[in-house]
C-alpha cells in the first residue's frame, strides 16, 4: 500500500538552527499517527513542511502521492489543516464562515453537520470573535475537516479545551478515523496520543528517538510491573517481570491483598524517559 506520508531523510537548516536533523517517517492510509516532542523539537516545522507551507533544505517528501514544494490546488483541496495558531477571528458567525469555507472544496461535508461535530450549534449564530479560546478552537478544527480531507494535520489541536471538550474532540476524530481519514497530529499531551493514536513518534532535537504503538513505545508492554499491597507488616513495593505469578502467589488460599495494584511505566514516564537529555 502506498503511505499517505512518506519522508525520507528529511533536513530543515533556519539561519544558525538545524530545527530538523534527518527525519526518515511513514504514515499509512487510515492511520492516525502522533508526534510528540518538547518545545522546539521540529514537530511544527516537520508538519509545515508536509503541508506545503514550507521549503525543505533537504530529503524526500511525499504526501498523498506529490511532493508538497510543488504540487497545487487540486492536492490541498485533500488536506485539512488545523494549525497552532487560530484563524483570524472575523466579524462572521461561526455558520458564516464554516459555510464560506465549504465554498473552497469540491466535495464538502455539509456545514450545519460539521458545526454539530465539533459541539458548536448552539453558537452557530455567534460571532466568532464573540467566541471564547476553546470555542474558537473548535471553529479552526470544523474548517479543517468541512472539505472532507483524506488527510487532516492537527498542530496541538486541543489546547485551551475544557476535560469535556477534549473528550468530544477524541470522538470527533475517532469518527474521522473510522470513515478512513488519516491524521497526523501534534500533541503535548500524552493521555491525548494514547487515546487516539495508531502509533507515536517522539521527536527530540529534529530527529526521530522512538517509534511505536503508544502501548510498545519504548519498551513498555515488556517493562517491569510495580506490584504494591499491604498486610499487617505495613506496604510492600515489589518490581518484578512476571506480576501475575507474584500475586497468584502472595494470594495462595483466598488471602484478600489490601490496596493492591499492578502498574506499568505510563507513556508520560517513558516519554520523559526517552527524551531525557536531549529536551
Ligand atoms: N522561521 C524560523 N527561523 C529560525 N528558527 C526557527 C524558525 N521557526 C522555528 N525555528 C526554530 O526551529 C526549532 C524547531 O521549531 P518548531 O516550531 O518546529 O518546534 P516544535 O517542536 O513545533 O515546538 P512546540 O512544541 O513549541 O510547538 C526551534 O528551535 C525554533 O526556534
Amino acid at each position: 500500500m502506498t503511505p499517505a506520508v512518506s519522508v525520507r531523510g528529511l533536513r530543515k537548516q533556519y539561519p544558525g538552527h538545524l530545527a530538523v536533523a534527518g527525519l526518515d517517517l511513514d504514515i499509512a492510509p487510515g492511520e492516525v499517527f502522533a508526534l510528540l516532542g518538547p518545545n522546539g523539537a521540529g514537530k511544527t516545522t516537520t508538519v509545515e513542511i508536509l503541508e506545503g507551507h514550507r521549503r525543505r533544505t533537504d530529503g524526500e517528501v511525499t504526501v498523498l502521492g506529490e511532493d508538497p514544494g510543488k504540487a497545487g490546488r487540486a492536492w490541498r483541496a485533500r488536506l485539512g489543516i488545523v494549525l497552532q495558531t487560530a484563524t483570524d477571528a472575523a466579524e462572521l458567525s461561526v455558520a458564516e464562515t464554516v459555510r464560506h469555507f465549504a465554498k473552497y472544496y469540491p466535495d464538502p461535508r455539509d456545514p450545519d453537520e460539521v458545526i454539530e461535530k465539533v459541539g458548536l450549534t448552539e453558537k452557530a449564530k455567534a460571532r466568532v470573535k464573540s467566541l471564547s479560546g476553546g470555542q474558537r478552537r473548535r471553529v479552526d478544527v470544523a474548517l479543517g475537516i468541512i472539505g472532507r480531507p483524506e488527510l487532516l494535520f492537527l498542530d496541538e489541536p486541543t489546547t485551551g479545551f475544557d476535560p469535556e471538550a477534549r473528550r468530544q474532540f477524541w470522538a470527533l476524530i475517532s469518527d474521522l478515523a473510522a470513515e478512513g481519514t488519516t491524521i497526523l497530529l501534534t500533541t503535548h499531551y500524552l493521555d491525548e496520543a494514547e487515546a487516539l493514536a495508531d502509533r507515536v513518534a517522539v521527536i527530540a532535537r529534529g530527529e526521530i528517538v522512538a517509534q511505536d504503538t503508544p502501548q510498545n513505545l519504548g519498551g513498555r508492554a515488556a517493562a517491569e510491573a510495580t506490584v504494591r499491597w499491604v498486610d499487617e507488616r505495613g506496604e510492600h513495593v515489589e518490581r518484578t517481570a512476571y506480576p501475575t505469578k507474584l500475586v497468584t502467589e502472595l494470594s495462595a488460599g483466598g488471602r484478600e491483598l489490601a490496596g493492591l495494584t499492578v502498574t506499568r511505566p505510563s507513556l508520560e514516564d517513558i516519554y520523559l524517559d526517552l527524551i531525557g537529555d536531549k529536551a
